[in-house]
């Protein structure tokens, strides 16, 4: 039998990095998925190795499990139903086995990604044989959560065959999970986002657990309603970043610089509560969406400069901000920033000709544009070959 989990990616509307420093943020899943799906050989096929298939970057990794248990012998007994922390002594043995595969100096980025997939793969299975394919529509360490997904949809799929679940494996299609087994999948997915950024806050693996539109402050979530249609330009500058290096540039600005770096994140606490009042709120008519999204692109404008302040913004990111501005349009970089995914706001009312201009002249900068549906369904999982 096989299982596939999905889950999808996310745009932070305002909060990013403040969050890690206790603000509020909010966030919404959009509809582009990181897929993993996961098998054990049957006897008869001999299979002694725990495999990973990393099909976006066309990379295949292979361990003998015998091997696993010499080098990680404390890990043979899992514990699928309790989440916990990988260990210095963990983290220092799968460190090592992964420096063994000698990724290419352009795919170092990755070992952190397998490293995460190490801990998970063997704290809920333990020391097993399994193959397990990763495939993604987001595009990696660009802002969307690409690390949060891989980490939501791994935890789901082993989860999903591990004995801790009881679940309907003759459920035709995509099926979600009960919320107590959600909040164990976010809560695994945690502790592989700990692995790739250092100091998550947690609302990339809540957000793409649970889906929609939702508002977190210190590892608290509260779903949010919203009947705004929200659309939103996401311009990828192809500027390649690392969350985990940003985030820790803005703890340690933060340390040079305590008083004004509180104020900072508390006005984006003030921004970010504003925002999820706005898209919450009640709609009227046709005047009450264009005043609202004029207070949203504001609000969005404000976070740029706040996100500017803490040292994450790029000269790619600058780039979009002028050439939306031309148009009018209200630019915010989403995620960790340093280059990545930039949100611009498309207003209900715009003409689909003025984004057409706009797309043309962003890609001509060399930029990639998408419009992603916003607010959709968090994790899924789905059974194939149940006799
Ligand atoms: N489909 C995938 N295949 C292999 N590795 C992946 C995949 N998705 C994510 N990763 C891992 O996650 C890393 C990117 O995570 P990172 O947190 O830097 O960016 P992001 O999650 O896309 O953006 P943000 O955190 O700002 O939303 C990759 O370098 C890799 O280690
Ligand atoms: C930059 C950050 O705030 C969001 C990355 O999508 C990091 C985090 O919250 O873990
Ligand atoms: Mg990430």
């Amino acid at each position: 039998m096989e299982v596939r989990a999905r889950a999808p990616g996310k745009i932070i509307l305002a909060g990013e990095h403040a969050v890690v420093h206790g603000s509020t943020a909010v966030a919404a899943a959009i509809d582009l998925y990181t897929y993993v799906s996961l098998r054990f050989p049957t006897p008869e096929d001999n299979d002694e190795t725990l495999k990973l298939q990393l099909k976006d970057v066309d990379l295949e990794f292979s361990w003998p499990v015998g091997k696993l248990k010499e080098v990680l012998p404390e890990l043979g007994s899992c514990s699928a139903s309790s989440p916990s922390s990988c260990s210095l002594e963990t983290t220092k043995a799968i460190a090592l086995l992964v420096e063994e595969l000698k990724l290419p100096d352009s795919k170092t980025g990755l070992a952190s990604g397998i490293s995460a997939f190490l801990w998970l793969y063997t704290s809920v299975h333990g020391l097993k044989p399994a193959k397990v394919v990763v495939n993604s529509e987001l595009p990696l360490g660009s802002g969307l959560g690409s690390s949060a997904a891989l980490c939501v949809a791994l935890s789901a799929a082993l989860l999903a065959l591990s004995d801790s679940l009881k679940l309907d494996f003759s459920h035709q299609g995509w099926q979600t999970f009960g919320d107590s087994e959600l909040d164990l999948v976010n809560k695994w997915a945690f502790e592989g986002e700990k692995i790739i950024h250092g100091r998550p806050s947690g609302i990339d693996n809540t957000v793409s657990t649970f889906g929609n539109m939702i508002k977190f402050r210190s590892g608290e979530l509260t779903r949010m309603k919203t009947n705004m249609p929200l659309k939103m330009l996401v311009t990828n500058t192809k500027v390649g970043r690392n969350t985990r290096a940003l985030v820790a540039s803005v703890s340690e600005r933060a340390a040079r610089h305590g008083s004004a770096m509180t104020s900072v994140f508390k006005a984006v606490d003030s921004i970010s509560e504003e925002v999820a009042a706005i898209i919450q709120s009640p709609i009227s008519d046709e005047l009450a969406i264009t005043e609202k999204e004029e207070k949203l692109g504001e609000l969005m404008e404000m976070t740029q400069g706040l996100l500017q302040c803490m040292g994450v913004s790029h000269a790619s990111i600058e780039t979009v901000i002028k050439t939306t501005l031309k148009y009018k349009l209200a630019t915010k970089l989403t995620g960790a920033g340093g280059g990545g995914c930039v949100l611009t706001l498309l207003p209900t009312l715009l003409a689909g000709t003025v984004v057409d201009k706009l797309i043309a002249e962003l890609e001509e900068c060399g930029f990639q544009c998408l419009i992603a549906g916003i607010g959709g369904s968090g994790m899924e999982i789905s059974f194939s070959g149940f006799s």
